[in-house]
């Protein structure tokens, strides 16, 4: 398979599809982003599954592009023949989830070679395929696949082959539409007009948001549609990244399932979809959250699946070798059942910050708060497993401790300053004054002039560079400037920022990984708030030429391979980038809950 930074995302906002620059369909997962996958050629070989619609013969293209601010692909080969174009895309659902590809000869006459192999639950089922009036079609238990095409196809080898000859001017569709094997086959689909209707829909949506200007303008435009991306529009949960197992090393097994809503996750989503002005998905992510956490505040999870499902025993498939033999390939998350103190305070910063940026206070909206702070109080002295989800011991972790001040901070300001919104403010802001003397007692270690990872601990967290942004310090507060030089020093590879040194804290799991890329946005946050813009930029400049040619980020990034690690794409890399891009665009410094947005930021990059 190829590298992680050659897939190209498409989605239709209840699953996502990854296309190689070969242009193979590697990942598909129907119906849903959490489904077992059609497609898994991207965990295995292709025998998993795949969807190759290329040039016969051909490597990779000669160049790809979205089609403006879409999630429509254009992939082009030029070869000896003559030039020929992929359109790809997933209309946004409306019945039935489809993937059109249109094939456009460009220029002279190009051979073309289709190769369709449907695998069901992650490459496992071989469907019983044939042709059913003018479709294929592929049944296997509980799923169908249809395909579409007026080029000509023959069966090979437990794969529907398609070879045939495109001049220039002709476009020859292919659409392949799943459904329940036991309902009606869907109506079919015109390609040209799922195409004119997918554009219409994707613009659109890019125009909803703030009209951005500048250098960064493209990059945060591509993160913001990516994010969007991950969102599921039937319920509103966001999930972390479109894969599982796409490995944190090479070979290893630091392989995870991210095909789930993460509270952290997806409230950082959130708030990079506000900050970009997309307020009705922090409306529908607030019902989700609502719909999740129902129940008793101490049954709190970190996470759940998409519709809020609360059990993800995590599992693996044994019979997948994994992406370039990172085995094990796990589906589930067993971090679901940790504790892990910093959601409180994401969730309740973003809430704040969705409340503060306009979204109306809704009554249930303030009584979940109120709920879920009063456990935090229960709570909030606990050991705990992180944001890292460390699975070695329990710690108390200084980054928890912080965000757990966040929770009672903006609790308290909202009473103080909403009338309408009653909860214990001298309570809550006692608590808050509590835990920060806390933290700077335990979490600070004065002789390095540096926060770290657990109170009485020695090593270093890059989670901490967020302190000033949620405002617990000053960005030039000089205890911020140590931690910011300290992680420089001693936790950066080729000048990247790494969550923190396995060899110093014991995260339970064998194996190494990349630099976190999410870690180096906050980097840029730091050293921006700590009035060092120019080196800000620097970085920040450079982070973007990590993305890959269509402007997406997996997780990590191996600074000595020079290659993408971790599932792709990931939400947590693109709202990093979202969020440190327009505060260098703003060119000012802003809080986790301040609306970054808002009349008068100068539409350029100060340089
Ligand atoms: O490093 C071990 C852990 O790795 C995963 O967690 C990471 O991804 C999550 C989703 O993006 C993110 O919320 C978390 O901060 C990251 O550490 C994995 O999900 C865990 O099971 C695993 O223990």
């Amino acid at each position: 398979m190829g590298r992680i930074e050659d897939y190209a995302l498409l989605g239709d906002l209840q699953t996502a599809a990854l296309v190689s620059s070969e242009g193979s369909v590697d990942w598909l997962c129907l119906p849903r982003f959490d489904s077992p996958a059609c497609f898994a050629a991207l965990l295995d070989d292709p025998g998993a599954g795949r969807w190759k619609l290329a040039p016969g013969g051909a490597g990779p293209c000669t160049s790809r592009h979205y089609v403006e601010d879409s999630l429509v692909l254009e992939t082009e080969w030029e070869t000896d023949e003559g030039t020929v174009r992929v359109i790809d895309f997933m209309p946004p659902r409306e019945h039935a989830p489809d993937i059109v590809r249109i094939v456009e000869g460009v220029s002279g006459s190009v051979q073309m070679y289709g190769e369709l192999t449907l695998r069901f639950d992650y490459g496992k089922v071989r469907p019983w395929v044939h042709h059913d009036d003018d479709q294929i079609l592929a049944v296997a238990g509980p799923d169908a696949v249809r395909l579409r095409t007026p080029a000509p196809t023959r069966g090979h080898e437990w794969s529907t082959v398609s070879e045939f000859t495109v001049h220039a001017g002709d476009r020859v569709p292919f659409v392949l539409t799943w459904s329940p094997s036991y309902q009606r086959r869907p109506d079919p689909v015109d390609a040209e007009q799922a195409l004119q209707d997918t554009l219409g829909y994707w613009h659109g949506w890019a125009e909803r948001g703030h009209d951005l200007t500048g250098p960064y303008r493209d990059a945060i435009k591509r993160s913001l549609l990516t994010l969007k991306a991950l969102t599921y529009q039937p319920t509103g949960g966001i999930v972390a990244a479109a894969t599982t197992s796409l490995p944190e090393q090479v070979g290893g097994s630091r392989n995870w399932d991210y095909r789930y809503c993460w509270l952290r996750d997806a409230t950082y989503t959130l708030q990079a979809l506000i900050a970009g002005g997309y307020l009705d998905e922090a409306n529908a992510w607030r019902e989700w959250l609502l719909r999740a956490v129902a129940g008793d505040p101490a049954d709190l999870q970190i996470m759940y699946s998409l519709d809020g499902t609360r059990r993800l025993s995590e599992s693996e498939l044994d019979w997948l070798r994994g992406y370039e033999d990172s085995a094990p390939v796990r589906v589930g998350n067993a971090a679901a059942g940790q504790l892990q103190l910093d959601v409180w305070g994401e969730t309740l910063d973003g809430l704040a910050l969705a409340r503060e940026s306009g979204l109306a206070a809704t009554e249930d909206a303030w009584d979940l708060q109120v709920l879920l702070m009063e456990h935090l109080e229960s709570v909030w002295n606990d050991k705990d497993n992180g944001l890292w989800e460390v699975r070695g011991p329990r710690r108390h972790f200084t980054h928890s401790k912080v965000m757990a001040w966040v929770a009672a901070d903006r609790m308290a300001k909202a009473v103080r300053r909403h009338h309408s919104l009653h909860g214990p403010a001298d309570r809550w802001e006692a608590l808050r004054d509590t835990i920060h003397a806390d933290v700077l007692a335990h979490g600070f270690d004065a002789d390095r002039n540096t926060f770290v990872q657990s109170y009485g601990e020695t090593a270093l967290d890059a989670s901490l560079l967020i302190i000033p942004r949620v405002g617990f310090l000053c960005g030039d507060d000089p205890r911020m400037l140590g931690t910011i030089d300290a992680i420089n020093r001693e936790l950066t590879q080729d000048g990247l920022v790494l969550r923190y040194q396995n060899s110093a804290s014991d995260d339970g799991l064998p194996g190494d990984e990349g630099v976190f890329l999410a870690c180096s946005f906050w980097m840029v946050d730091a050293l921006h708030l700590a009035g060092r813009q120019e080196d800000a930029i620097q970085l920040f400049d450079r982070l973007l030429a990590l993305r890959n040619d269509v402007g997406l980020l997996s997780e990590e990034w191996d600074p000595t391979q020079q290659r993408q690690l971790g599932n792709t794409p990931q939400a947590f890399s693109h709202f990093a980038l979202v969020t440190s891009g327009l505060q260098l665009h703003a060119g000012r410094g802003h809080g986790s809950h301040e609306p970054i947005w808002h009349p008068g930021i100068p539409g350029e990059v100060p340089r």
